[in-house]
């Protein structure tokens, strides 16, 4: 579904990207780690159109996306939430939602401004579909409140809520588990796997709390210094000694 094929990035004299290759099936989790600095989040710029690679390919459903815009990307039906919370934070939890759904919509200025039938339908299927994603993320008795008063593990849930709304077969997860305690951990580890099955998702993530990949990715990429040092299922990429040396300066790392 998605192929990175020998993508370089640089920033002046850093190499962020050294000819990267990332290969992934449809309907697969697929993590990305690797240590501060690695090279991951380069990883999603250079997917949702952010960045142009040096030099290298993107492919999405075998379609050439590499020079793509982030529009353009993101109609194509890859969608991305961000390491750095992106929540329109004076509006309501489902406004920030409905926002999203106007990629989507069919309707007009003039439908707009006239409020006629066709607005009027399209606005009420936009509120139901959103007050249903907020149902499934436990979001829903907090939806008039205002996004900046939600806890910043919520805060976190809507931003992946957003992100959904647009429809995508491609989900890029930047962290989503940042700032969350333990429990609220679990629940999204649930929730990503109900998400992926209920809206028949492809999804990459990237994660620092080791649980979460180990728990729900299949398929681990490894990233060092913009290079990908190791890839495989959880247990061959934990044992790894690669990996094990790329993580030894990173104090508070350990692996589930
Ligand atoms: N816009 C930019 N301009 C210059 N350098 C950049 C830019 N974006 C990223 N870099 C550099 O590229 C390298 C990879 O950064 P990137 O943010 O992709 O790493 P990361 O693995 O996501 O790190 P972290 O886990 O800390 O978020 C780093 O050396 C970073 O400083």
């Amino acid at each position: 579904m998605l192929r990175i094929k020998n993508v370089t990035v640089n920033f002046g004299g850093i190499v962020a990207l050294n000819n990267v290759n990332i290969d992934i099936e449809k309907g697969a989790i697929i993590g990305l780690i690797g240590p501060n600095g690695a090279g991951k989040t380069t990883v999603f710029n250079v997917i949702s159109g952010i960045y142009n690679p040096n030099t290298g390919r993107i492919e999405f459903s075998n379609y050439d996306i590499t020079y793509k815009k982030t529009y353009q990307v993101s109609a194509l039906g890859i969608s991305r939430t961000f390491q750095n919370i992106r929540l329109f934070k004076e509006l309501s939890v489902i406004d920030n939602v409905k926002i999203s759904f106007h990629k989507n919509i069919s309707y007009n200025l003039f439908d707009a401004i006239f409020r006629t039938s066709k607005f009027l339908k399209e606005e009420e299927q936009n509120h139901k579909k959103a007050e249903e994603l907020l149902k499934i993320f436990g979001l829903y008795e907090k939806r008039f409140e205002l996004a900046k008063n939600l806890p910043y593990g919520e805060q976190r849930k809507l931003e992946i809520v957003r992100a959904l709304a647009t429809s995508p077969k491609l989900l890029l997860l930047d962290e989503p588990a940042a700032g969350m305690n333990p429990q609220e951990t679990q629940e999204l580890k649930n929730l990503i796997k109900f998400i992926k099955e209920k809206f028949d998702l492809t999804i990459l993530l990237i994660e620092h709390d080791m649980s979460v990949v180990m728990d729900i990715c299949e398929k681990i990429y490894v990233l060092d210094y913009g290079e990908v040092i190791a890839v495989g299922a959880p247990e061959e990429v934990k044992n790894n000694p690669r990996v094990i040396e790329a993580y030894l300066g990173e104090g508070d790392f350990e692996f589930a």
